[in-house]
């Protein structure tokens, strides 16, 4: 048997196409164009790559992009200053702080500096729980987008039992989260967890999400069951030639497309779908923040996960 592959690149496509269309129809109809500001510290290569690549489709659905890259020395008491202003501006609908930030500055204060009805990443611990606590919030994009892709493959997801692999902040934990909130049977797997193997066998559902290349096996796959890949892993590519590199996943995916019903693969699974998301949480903010009803296709999004 072989998995039916996800396709998150044309998902993310058919996303933004609908976020572009609410864009023009806000400025059509309510005279604005919403803005999100992505605020970058320092040189990573991987994230100047992701920014890049954020701003470019922010312009491509008619918003307005507004960059700050910042110096690798950039003090905490400055970026909290940029935040602060970034706040002030009406132009400014969502802001985004790529992570990881240097070691000299604390991510969590910066994350909590954020205006929460702007926090675009829904990494604040307003927006955190408020989700947990079953009230409507900006929910953070991985997991947002995962939950499109997992509708998308299995239609309802009530009664399923779903297998979180990881527990970070930014993806395990909201994860298993909206998988709640869709009335799955969740377990949050982790490093300490015993036997893994046999918890993750159980699941329907599996999402990896650890950050270890290839870290889940494919006999941990049961079979038929859904895999969501959101590790984004560069290694070394030998066999691409002296220096080459590629990206995997956190699952074996050769291994695991053997077993599972339906996969996503890395590139093209979730990665696209973290940005398309971004781009709606963001017109989503738009809207909140003036007192206009959510974009409907969203409202949609969110009626058919949740109901
Ligand atoms: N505050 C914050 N919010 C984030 O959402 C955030 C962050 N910090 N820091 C880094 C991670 C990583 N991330 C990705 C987004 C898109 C792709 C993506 O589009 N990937 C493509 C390929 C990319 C490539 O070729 O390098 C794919 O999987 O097909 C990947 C990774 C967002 N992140």
């Amino acid at each position: 048997m072989t998995a039916q592959i996800i396709d998150g690149k044309a998902q993310a496509e058919a996303l933004r196409a609908a976020v572009a269309g609410e864009v023009a129809r806000l400025k059509a109809d309510h005279g604005f164009v919403p803005g999100l500001a992505v605020v970058l510290v320092g040189e990573d290569p991987a994230s100047k790559v992701y920014v890049s690549s954020k701003a470019k489709q922010t312009v491509e659905v008619g918003m307005n992009s507004i960059e700050h890259k910042l110096d690798v020395a950039t003090t905490e008491a400055d970026l909290l200053a940029l935040i602060g202003k970034l706040n002030a501006d009406p132009a400014v609908d969502g802001i985004l702080v790529q992570l990881p930030l240097p070691k000299h500055i604390d991510s969590a204060k910066v994350l909590e500096a954020i205006a929460p009805e702007k926090d675009v990443d829904g990494f604040h611990v307003v927006n955190v729980g408020k989700l947990a606590t079953g009230q409507w919030s900006l929910v953070p994009c991985t997991p947002y987008g995962s939950m499109i892709l997992l509708r998308a493959t299995l239609g309802k997801l009530a009664g399923k039992e779903a297998v979180v692999v990881g527990r970070s902040n930014i993806v395990g934990k909201p994860m298993a989260q909206l998988l709640l909130k869709a009335n799955c049977t969740v377990t949050i797997a982790h490093s300490r967890t015993q036997d893994l193997p046999a918890v993750c066998r159980r699941a329907d559902i599996l999402v990896a999400a650890v950050g270890i290349p290839e870290f889940v096996k494919g006999d941990w796959v049961k079979p038929g069951a859904t895999v969501i890949d959101v590790g984004i892993n560069r290694v070394p590519a030998p066999e691409k030639g002296e220096g080459k590199t590629k990206l995997v996943g956190d699952v074996d995916y050769a291994a695991a497309a053997e077993v599972a019903g339906a996969i996503t693969p890395v590139p093209g699974g979730v990665g696209p779908m973290t940005i398309a998301t971004l781009l709606g949480n963001t017109l989503i903010a738009a809207c909140q923040r003036r007192g206009l009803a959510a974009p409907a296709y969203f409202a949609e999004i969110d009626r058919d996960l949740f109901r």
